[in-house]
């Protein structure tokens, strides 16, 4: 049956209430009294009756199933009043239900109105306006101040400043120029730009966030398993119980408001709509929580381990020395950069960073190019074999280092900076240092997990052991593991799980994809754009910043406790109705009315995470003082 339908039976109902209650008052004629209590029973009951018929051809006990034996009980024997309350209520019930469960899910109706609707395109030289879903692969698009960027792609000409809120939850002005790239959804708040659409449709980044959001809050919590399976018992119990009841006292009517009275419908719901509320949320702060287990799993996490580049530091190396062996400096900047022009790595893009930023033109490509992850490259160069990379590299390729390259690099490293060995065939042909600053909110969110109860801090990283031990010391963390290649990041990971330990992997998908999908919450940051991290990750920073994931470990902890806290008011509520009803105190209809409004209070109270904000009163509180098993110390010692 359709909403609509069913609110017009409920107004229905209420107006044959509304003339029941004044036939009473005026004591008209107490055949028409019962007679109107009789129809508003059987029409506010329609609905009801329906779904509890539907449930139980699947062979499920329903609290409509309840309601409806309660009710037909009621009208045998000749409690109208009390049938003509409890249908109309149970309806009344159901219809301010959906009215704020809709609230709950606001945070994704106010991300969906950011939708683009409309865009302006160029095609064969001629400007028109469309619809945003009607854009294809590679159309020119053109962007005003003011407008929503409709597609996710590349900036061709023009400049602006673009609010990314849509995509990232933080409403900052970013600047955007050419070659950068934009997404679907964001503001152009100034400026004008010429877009290049890469992804369109169902393809952007905003369209992905909606559908994963959209799962993600149907994705079940392990306590709603739990209450699920739990319901499917307890409802038939429910009703052997009340025979027992009958048995006993021989008061069919003590019976029929036992049955209703411990109907679950608070305790059924109490888990998804705090889930359903944190999920929206961590949405509109630019976080991809993926389901209700992950939020149960991130509120549990004890132990977190952080990739080092581009997660703990800023991902922007610089150049800070080159040193060439027999070679001049330039020569050697000249022939790194024109070998790395195919890399990937932030270090090769680095290194070419910089001979442009030196004026050197790179004229000669690299052929024959193998890329050795977590070493470095390998090409020829002007028919030269060329290796840019690590000493794990050098060795692989029986290339020896010299005494006074050896205590160079080391010098380097020691200095904070990652050695890059250029090299021929033969022999080290000079050294490039480069640096990565460490992020500004490094610290201060590694303090913040420790206040909030994470025991063990951890960094993993390809780079040298000398770097990566000044950034552990800088940001206090409790072991460094350095020289790791991906796949062995990946089984570091493995290795610290279990015996206790919970713990999470924040990377930002760049060579520590691997160690993101082991780990027991996979979290990836600021990868507005990337796919395999957006896929692989639980949960997802769509911000490149660190501060995020305070927001959803706070957030998670505050979810599962007010899961927690709707179960209690489920619960209670029955139990001490049920302690009425066998007390005599409460009757059939007052226990309806009370039953639905602590199902209004469990949505009223989830509802109060949709606006929730970290505050700095978690921080305050000393962080809890649990008692560490043998198992749990060991493991973490091990790992
Ligand atoms: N294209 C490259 N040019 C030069 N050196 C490279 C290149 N690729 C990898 N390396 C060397 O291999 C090391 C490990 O690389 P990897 O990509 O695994 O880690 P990373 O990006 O340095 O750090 P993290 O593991 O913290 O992200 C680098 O520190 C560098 O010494
Ligand atoms: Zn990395």
């Amino acid at each position: 049956m359709k909403a609509k339908q069913v609110n017009r039976i409920m107004y229905a109902a209420g107006i044959l209430l509304l003339a029941a209650l004044a036939t009473y008052v005026f004591k008209w004629n107490s055949l028409l009294l019962d007679a109107l209590l009789i129809t508003a029973s059987i029409v506010a009951g329609v609905p009801t009756f329906i779904k509890a018929w539907k449930a139980s051809r699947l062979k499920m006990f329903s609290i409509e199933l309840l309601v409806t034996i309660a009710v037909i009980g009621a009208l045998i024997i000749g409690e109208y009043v009390e049938s003509a309350a409890v249908t109309f209520l149970f309806l009344f019930g159901a219809f301010l239900e959906g009215r704020s469960l809709e609230k709950a899910r606001a945070s994704l109706k106010s991300l969906m109105e950011m939708a683009p609707l409309e865009a302006t395109v160029v095609r064969n030289g001629l400007r028109s306006l469309i619809m945003a879903d009607e854009v294809v692969e590679n159309d020119l698009v053109l962007i005003q101040t003011g407008e929503k960027i409709p597609i996710d792609g590349w900036v061709i000409s023009g400049s602006a400043s673009v609010n990314e809120a849509a995509i990232t939850g933080e409403s900052i002005p970013i600047s955007k120029v050419m070659d950068d790239q934009v997404f679907s959804g964001s503001i152009l708040d100034s400026g004008y730009l010429e877009v290049i659409a890469e992804h369109v449709g169902e393809d952007t980044t905003f369209a992905k966030i909606i559908e994963l959001v959209e799962e993600a809050q149907e994705g079940k919590a392990k306590t709603q398993r739990f209450l699920e399976k739990f319901a499917t018992i307890y409802t038939p119990g429910i009703m052997v119980l009340s025979v027992l009841v009958w048995m006993i006292t021989q008061d069919v009517h003590l019976a029929l408001t036992f049955l209703v009275i411990a109907c679950p419908g608070a305790l059924v719901i109490s888990a998804p709509v705090s889930i359903v509320a944190g999920i929206g949320n961590a949405a509109r702060n630019g976080i991809l929580i993926k389901g209700g287990e992950v939020m149960e799993n991130l509120a549990k996490l004890n132990a977190f381990v952080f990739d080092k580049t581009g997660t703990l530091t800023k991902g922007k190396p610089e150049v800070t020395a080159i040193k060439g062996f027999g070679i001049p400096e330039e020569d050697l900047l000249l022939m790194a950069a024109e070998a790395e022009v195919i890399s990937e790595h932030h270090l090769g893009r680095a290194i070419v960073k910089e001979a442009e930023r030196n004026g050197l033109k790179l004229l000669n490509k690299p052929t024959e190019v193998n890329v050795l992850k977590g070493r470095g490259i390998e090409v020829n160069l002007n028919g030269k074999a060329l290796y840019i990379g690590n000493r794990k590299g050098l060795s692989g390729n029986g290339i020896h280092i010299e005494t006074e390259v050896e205590s160079y690099a080391l010098q380097q490293e020691k200095a904070g900076n990652t050695a890059v060995f250029i090299a021929d065939d033969q022999k080290v042909l000079g050294i490039i240092s480069i640096a990565d600053a460490i992020r500004e909110k490094a610290k201060e969110t590694i303090d913040n997990l420790r206040a909030s109860g994470i025991k063990h801090l951890v960094m993993l990283t390809g780079d040298n052991k000398h770097t990566a031990s000044i950034v552990g010391e800088q940001l206090g963390l409790d072991r460094i593991y350095a020289e790791l290649l991906p796949e062995d990041k990946a089984l570091k990971v493995k290795s610290c799980m279990g015996k206790g330990i919970k713990l999470a992997m924040l990377g930002d998908g760049v060579n520590d994809a691997p160690a993101i999908a082991s780990a027991d919450v996979g979290i990836a940051m600021g990868v507005a754009g990337t796919d395999i991290a957006m896929e692989t990750a639980d949960v997802v920073l769509m911000a490149d910043n660190l501060d995020k994931l305070t927001h959803a470990l706070k957030l998670s902890k505050a979810t599962v406790r007010n899961m927690k806290q709707n179960m209690f008011i489920a619960v209670g509520t029955v139990a001490l109705l049920l302690a009425g009803v066998l007390t005599k105190n409460v009757n059939l209809a007052s226990g309806m009315l009370i039953h639905e409004l602590s199902v209004l209070l469990v949505i009223l109270n989830a509802i109060r995470l949709v606006r929730f904000k970290p505050s700095s009163r978690f921080k305050r509180s000393a962080p809890p003082k649990e008692e560490y098993a043998f198992e749990t110390i060991k493991a973490a010692q091990e790992c």
